[in-house]
């Protein structure tokens, strides 16, 4: 199987292209590949397949008034977390899928184009910028809002490092986040996501959990900073999450009372994205996440045949 290794901010990918729907990637063929002793190693594997050759492909796109054909094919971005999980969004892997569709040529972009992507929460949009590529992110929302209305928090959350539990707001990106603010660098280097966070009430589809200490002073001329370090689901700790730096700056400018500051800078340990707020006339808010992303190598790989050298990964 062909592939190519992509990397976005540090979250890094195996990405395949599948035209013909024909890869059958089982979750522990998938746990093997982003395996980084046993595979090629990433957090997370991308399968780029025509929406319309995809089972009830056809019967979707036509339910949700979009079309997609072998002349003109609207790409599926079959995500996957490292442990063979689906993830229905992943912000850092589609601005890597927009790169490696442009750079396989399974697309063409003119310079005021911008990309279509299918993706199990939707469909998203990327366009090329100076940074690397902005994706429009759809609309962030609470996913428990009356708790969100009544405390600002939802869940408490208790982590290795972290002497007390802390409250947690948890937010949509179309994936679940659950984001716990911290006093300070020091308690956020001190944090050991070696193990998984723990969230209580438990979320039953699981979440991602980011941490997130606020710039001193937060806002700088209209521009909101926050640091980040992210516990993914079905990953571990990874270098970037591109759809938990957009939840963790709503939930900061949900706490700070920051909502008429509209563009935030994420830094997180593999570099910086940009997040930004455009105000909806229903009064939600979409979000654009913007920020580099690279194609690192490509090579081959045989995938196993015998199902003892995926059983530690089943
Ligand atoms: N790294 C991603 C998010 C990937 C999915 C996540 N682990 C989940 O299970 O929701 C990003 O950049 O957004």
């Amino acid at each position: 199987m062909r592939f190519t290794k992509a990397q976005a901010t540090g979250n890094d990918f195996v990405m395949v292209s599948d035209p013909e729907a024909t890869l059958d990637l089982s979750a522990s063929t998938v746990a093997w590949l982003c395996d980084r002793h046993f595979g090629i190693g990433a957090d997370g594997l991308i399968r780029a397949v025509p929406a319309h050759k995809l089972p009830d492909g056809v019967a979707a796109l036509t339910a949700a008034g979009l079309t997609s054909t072998d002349q003109s094919p609207l790409w599926f971005m079959d995500y996957r977390n490292g442990d063979g999980s689906d993830a229905e969004m992943c912000g850092n892997g589609v601005r890597a899928f927009a790169h490696f569709l442009l750079d396989e040529e399974l697309l063409e972009l003119n310079d005021s184009e911008s990309i279509p992507v299918l993706t199990r929460a939707g469909l998203r949009t990327v366009r090329r910028v100076t940074s690397g590529y902005a994706v429009g992110m759809g609309v962030w929302s609470f996913i428990d809002p009356q708790m969100a209305a009544e405390s600002a928090s939802d869940s408490l959350v208790r982590a290795r490092g972290l002497t007390d539990p802390r409250p947690a707001l948890s937010i949509s990106m179309g994936n679940p986040h659950t984001v716990v603010a911290l006093p300070d660098e020091a308690a956020l280097q001190k944090l050991d996501l070696h193990h998984a966070p723990t969230v209580d009430p438990t979320p039953p589809q699981g979440t991602n959990v980011e941490f997130v200490v606020p710039a001193d002073p937060l806002v700088t001329e209209n521009h909101g900073r926050v640091r980040m370090r992210v516990h993914e689901r079905g990953v571990g700790e990874t270098l970037s999450c591109g759809t938990g730096t957009c939840a963790a700056a709503a939930a900061v400018r949900v706490w700070a009372g920051a909502d008429a500051v509209n563009t935030w800078t994420v830094a997180v340990p593999g570099g910086e994205v940009t997040v930004r707020f455009i105000a909806r006339t229903d009064g939600a808010e979409d979000v654009e996440l913007a920020g580099p992303a690279e194609l690192v190598y490509s090579g081959d790989i045989s995938l196993p045949r015998c199902p003892a050298q995926l059983a530690s990964h089943a």
